[in-house]
């Protein structure tokens, strides 16, 4: 059983700044778990603290049923006790050895014989193709093939469960997609528990099956990828997963215009008292043109076309919705300009509701809920 728990983890550093505050994360057996958040939110730290290269100032790490860190208990085991493979950003491969010789480190320490050694290090070494390198040094390879070794170093000793700290961020986006194809197989294949700290959100929503967002230091929400985006836990979730970012409108008093509009549509549907803001994701944004009308249990409104951004598959459209800029994104050609005006509508369902301190009002999902989703 390897499931990572971590409970009430702190970590202030010694110069007072608090970089992990009372976290409660409870990794599945065989997930892959993305870390996500903004640059300094904590991602980092919290995963050098599963590998033993931190030691949290509160709380408790288990993997399974092994303690490995109990600060009130003095429980810390190192690195190196705890088996667990680690990618980092600084891929630190041993200068003074091969590729190959570096790959067969850790099987080394292990007393792996010779021959099985080097056939397991050629292995890890062709699923990440970098072999042709087997006998190069780390110097006379480019960032992106250092990276590459170091994920076949970490492959090679089949740990139970792997650390990976942006471990693609050095290679060009057609590798990087490869790379992406061949982590998820080979977290397929071994049933490891991954845990992956990335900052780049369709790495995070392609790769996981669970996502967990944090923010300044606290932990927002973690869900599957689908759940994440669907129904973003709150208003700091709903904003930061998804491009382009999700409409966020704030309903507070006094209201007039757009903010007037929805407010008086989420109340009179579901009965909502004091909602704070409400959000639409920019595909569920639609536009009715000339005699088009919008469904009748729809929110609608008057808008104003500013800018329309073919992309493609695709098309972004920037509106003004009296002073609101919204973006509204289309897989079929809108047939609009800017200059002409529209109604822009969304179903109920596809509205996010969220109360004065950010958090989802889950009343309106369930007054809004198509039938057969209501239980969800
Ligand atoms: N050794 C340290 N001493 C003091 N403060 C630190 C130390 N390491 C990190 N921090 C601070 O702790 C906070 C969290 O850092 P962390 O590296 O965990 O963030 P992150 O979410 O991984 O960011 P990034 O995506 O930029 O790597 C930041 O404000 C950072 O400046």
């Amino acid at each position: 059983m390897s499931a990572i728990t971590l409970s009430g983890v702190v970590k202030q550093y010694p110069g007072g700044h608090v970089a992990v505050r009372d976290l409660d994360l409870a990794i599945p057996d065989g997930s892959f778990t993305c870390l996500l958040g903004p640059s300094g939110c904590g991602k980092t730290t919290t995963l050098r603290m599963v590998a033993g290269l931190e030691q949290p100032t509160a709380g408790e790490i288990r993997v399974g049923d092994r303690v490995l860190d109990a600060v009130d208990r003095g429980v810390y085991v190192p690195p190196e006790k705890r088996g667990m493979g680690l990618v980092f950003q600084n891929y630190a491969l041993w200068p003074h050895l091969t590729v190959l010789r570096n790959v067969e480190f850790g099987l080394r320490m292990r007393k792996v014989p010779a021959a099985a050694r080097r056939e397991r290090a050629m292995e890890a070494l062709r699923k990440v193709r970098v072999a042709e390198c087997a006998d190069r040094y780390p110097s006379q390879l480019s960032g992106g093939q250092q990276q590459r070794v170091a994920l076949a170093r970490m492959l090679a000793v089949d740990p139970e469960v792997l650390l990976l700290d942006e471990p693609l961020s050095n290679l060009d986006a057609r590798l990087r997609l490869e790379m992406r194809t061949e982590l998820k197989r080979i977290h397929d294949e071994t049933g490891a528990t991954v845990v992956f700290v990335t900052h780049d959100q369709m790495e995070a929503m392609t790769m996981a099956t669970h996502v967990a967002v944090m923010n300044e230091g606290e932990l927002q929400q973690v869900a599957p990828p689908v759940e994440m985006y669907e129904r973003p836990g709150n208003r700091f979730v709903a904003e930061f997963v998804g491009s382009p970012p999700m409409n966020v409108v704030a309903v507070a008093e006094p209201l007039g215009g757009l903010a007037g509009s929805l407010l008086r549509y989420v109340e009179k549907r579901a009965g909502l008292s004091a909602p704070g803001c409400v959000g639409v994701r920019p595909e569920a944004l639609r536009l009715a043109a000339g005699p088009d009308a919008p469904p009748a249990d729809a929110w609608s409104h008057e808008a104003a076309v500013e800018t329309v951004l073919p992309a493609g598959s695709s098309w972004t459209v920037q509106l003004r919705l009296d002073d609101t800029e919204v973006f509204a994104v289309t897989h079929e050609d809108p047939g609009v300009a800017p200059g002409d005006t529209v109604r822009c509508w969304a179903r109920p369902d596809r509205l996010h509701v969220f109360a004065a301190d950010g958090t989802r009002m889950t009343a309106w999902d369930d007054a809004t809920a198509p039938v057969g989703k209501a239980a969800r």
